[in-house]
Formats: structure tokens, C-alpha cells, sequence
């Protein structure tokens, strides 16, 4: 059974999208207690990002592996493995039948949540024509929730002006996680499908990925208590 998350700290998940260790070192330093869950991505993955994954379990701190794994199942299920095996707390799968149960299949007894990908909150309704979906946004969403749900997922990663359709097609097992969160007045950039924090919480999304508004800001730590302030006043 899903329980919402009380902490807003352990709500928050920083997008450390940087380009080297020391650069994401930085950011931890400014940020201090302030933030305790952090993503790591592609960017500073392959730029030796998963050697401080491990540095930030082992200093008691959650990690998200956003690697959004796609392969054959022998492949997706020994490296979620490893993932598995570095301690994080999330990780992340395309939302594709074959791959989620590898995953969840992959990485055994241990606390590891495996997070199927809806669709990608930077795709609108041309993004997916142009990828050759004959079904909408909406439809894939609900399709891909589906089959997560049957399959038995941790979790789901999608737009937070999806959470609620998502939540109530998910039932109450499995968090659910938004990246698109775009705090008032902060650049929108590459994203398409997008709310405040005060909006995705109030939407029913349990974890707020925030990267670029917090990690680009002139004062990252002020920015990420904002996001907690406004996580706060969505709970209350
Ligand atoms: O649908 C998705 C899935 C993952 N992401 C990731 O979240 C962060 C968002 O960063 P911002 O700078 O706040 O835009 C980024 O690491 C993406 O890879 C996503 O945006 N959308």
C-alpha cells in the first residue's frame, strides 16, 4: 500500500544535472541540510556521477538513478541489479510491459522502487505524432499507468497535469513522480507539460523533480526552501 511521504525535505528530489562531480559537489555543499534526495541523470552519470551516487547513500542521503532504462530484458533486469546493488532508492524504466517486469524482476528483495517513464514531460500531442504514437498525451498516459499497475510497479513518472488522472488509474499503491515543476516565474525551458509545486502537490504527486530552477539559481538553497515552502502549503 501506497503512504504519503510526511517529510516536505523528502519530497523534493534535486535534478543534479551538471556536468562534473565537482560542479555537483557545489551545488550539495550550498544546498546542505536543506535538501536530502537528489537525481542523478545522464549528464553527470556518464561524468563519474555514480561514484558519488555511492559517496551520498553511504553519507546517508537518497539517490534517484534517472537513467530511464530501455533494452532487452536480460539486459534492463542485471543492470537494475547493479543499481540495486549501489544503494539507490529510485530508479527509472520506460513504461514498457517487457522492460517493468524485468525491472521489478531485476532487482529482487532489495528497497530499490522502479519508476516507469509515462511520457516524457518535454512531448506535447505533435511530439508523440512526430514519434509515430497514433494515441494522444492522455491515452498513452492511461495505457502505460495500466500496465504498470498490473505489472505491479513502485511507481510512475509523470507530468505533474497528469497526477491526478494518474493517481486515480494507479490506486493507491505506487508513488508517484513529477519532473515539469516550474515554480512561478522561473524559465520553462525544454518542458512542455508543466505546474508549480503548489499545483503538482495539490495534484497528488508524492515526489517534485525540480533541476534547473534550483541547481541554475543564484542561491540553489533559497530556491529549493521555496519549492519545500510551497510543498508545505500544498499539505496543509
Ligand atoms: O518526463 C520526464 C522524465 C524525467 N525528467 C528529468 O527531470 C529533470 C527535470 O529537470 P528540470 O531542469 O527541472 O527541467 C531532468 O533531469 C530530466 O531528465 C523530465 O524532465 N521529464
Amino acid at each position: 500500500m501506497h503512504a504519503p511521504v510526511s517529510d516536505p525535505r523528502d519530497r523534493l528530489i534535486v535534478a543534479l544535472d551538471l556536468p562534473s562531480v565537482g560542479a555537483a559537489e557545489r551545488i550539495i555543499s550550498r544546498l546542505g541540510d536543506t535538501v536530502s534526495f537528489y537525481k542523478i541523470g545522464y549528464e553527470l552519470g556518464f561524468a563519474g556521477g555514480l561514484g558519488l551516487a555511492r559517496e551520498l547513500v553511504a553519507d546517508g542521503r537518497k539517490v534517484f538513478i534517472d537513467f530511464k532504462l530501455h533494452d532487452i530484458g536480460n539486459t534492463v533486469a542485471r543492470g537494475v541489479a547493479s543499481l540495486a546493488a549501489l544503494g539507490a532508492s529510485f530508479a527509472t524504466v520506460h513504461a514498457y510491459p517487457q522492460t517493468m517486469r524485468a525491472a521489478m524482476e531485476g532487482k529482487g528483495a532489495s528497497p530499490l522502487r522502479i519508476l516507469a517513464v509515462t511520457v516524457l514531460t518535454s512531448y506535447d500531442e505533435a511530439d508523440l505524432t512526430e514519434a509515430g504514437y497514433g494515441a494522444g498525451v492522455a491515452q498513452t498516459v492511461a495505457r502505460r499507468v495500466a500496465q504498470a499497475r498490473e505489472i505491479g510497479i513502485d511507481g510512475i513518472v509523470c507530468a505533474p497535469t497528469d497526477a491526478a488522472s494518474v493517481r486515480m488509474a494507479l490506486g493507491e499503491r505506487g508513488a508517484i513522480v513529477t519532473p515539469g515543476v516550474r515554480p512561478d516565474g522561473s524559465d520553462v525551458g525544454d518542458q512542455k507539460r508543466i505546474a508549480t509545486p503548489l499545483a503538482a502537490i495539490r495534484a497528488g504527486a508524492d515526489h517534485l523533480v525540480v533541476g534547473r530552477p534550483i541547481v541554475a539559481s543564484p542561491d540553489p538553497a533559497a530556491a529549493a526552501r521555496a519549492v519545500q515552502a510551497e510543498i508545505t502549503r500544498a499539505l496543509s
